[in-house]
């Protein structure tokens, strides 16, 4: 089971990902109506702190080609889209891309199950970042293919186990489940706890 904690503003965030050795790490990039949104300094400064085997991910929602252009220089592995990823991006793409659904949007899931750019696709609640989930039903049936399948949208601590029962995805992804109860910044100690859960279930 791999994992991707998302969402990251600080360096400190990045070393606790160090310490657990997960297997992505996300920034919101371009989107500043998040509260995780960093810019190009302080993504430059989580990529160099993060371990080398972790994979850095750009979150991003509708980008632009310019963006994503920026992105690749920046360094990252992946890049996540939420919202509309048009042709133009994904011909001119140089890094695998992470196509990701709100709920709603799941229906155009046929228009990219063939495209090869993209790796693996993020299915999340309708609210990106909300720390809300969604009816995890509507994934049961959900055709299995050679496409990483990542399962986000309200994952904490205590139900990702069960989350790994029920749907047994590739990767469980988490960014509001394990920030501070103040909601700024990543505690250390459910990044720690919602990795042993994943960890202890999927073994
Ligand atoms: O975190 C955000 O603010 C965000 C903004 C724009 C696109 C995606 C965003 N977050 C991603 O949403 C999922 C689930 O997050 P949560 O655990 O429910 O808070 C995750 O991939 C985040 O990176």
């Amino acid at each position: 089971m791999e994992i991707k904690i998302c969402g990251l503003t600080s360096t400190k965030e990045a070393e606790y990902l160090n310490e657990n050795n997960v297997d992505f790490a996300g920034m919101v990039m371009f989107f500043p109506k998040s509260k995780r949104n960093i810019d190009e300094n302080k993504a430059t400064e989580i990529i160099n702190t993060l371990d080398k085997n972790i994979n850095k991910v750009a979150v991003t929602v509708s980008p632009t080609l310019e963006q994503v252009k920026i992105i690749e220089k920046l360094g990252f592995d992946y890049i996540q889209i939420h919202g509309k990823l048009e042709n133009s991006i994904i011909e001119n793409t140089d890094i695998p891309i992470l196509k990701a659904f709100n709920v709603k949007d799941i229906d155009e899931y046929d228009n990219f199950k063939n495209i090869n750019k993209i790796k693996g696709f993020v299915f999340d609640a309708q609210e990106p970042g909300s720390g809300k989930t969604f009816d995890w039903n509507t994934l049961k049936t959900f055709p299995k293919s050679d496409k990483l399948m990542i399962l986000a949208g309200g994952l904490n601590p205590e139900n990702v186990a069960n989350a790994i029962k029920v749907l047994n995805p590739d990767c469980v992804d988490v960014s509001s489940g394990v920030e501070n109860e103040n909601g700024i910044g990543k505690s250390k100690e459910k990044i720690n706890m919602f990795v042993t859960n994943a960890r202890k279930v999927s073994r």
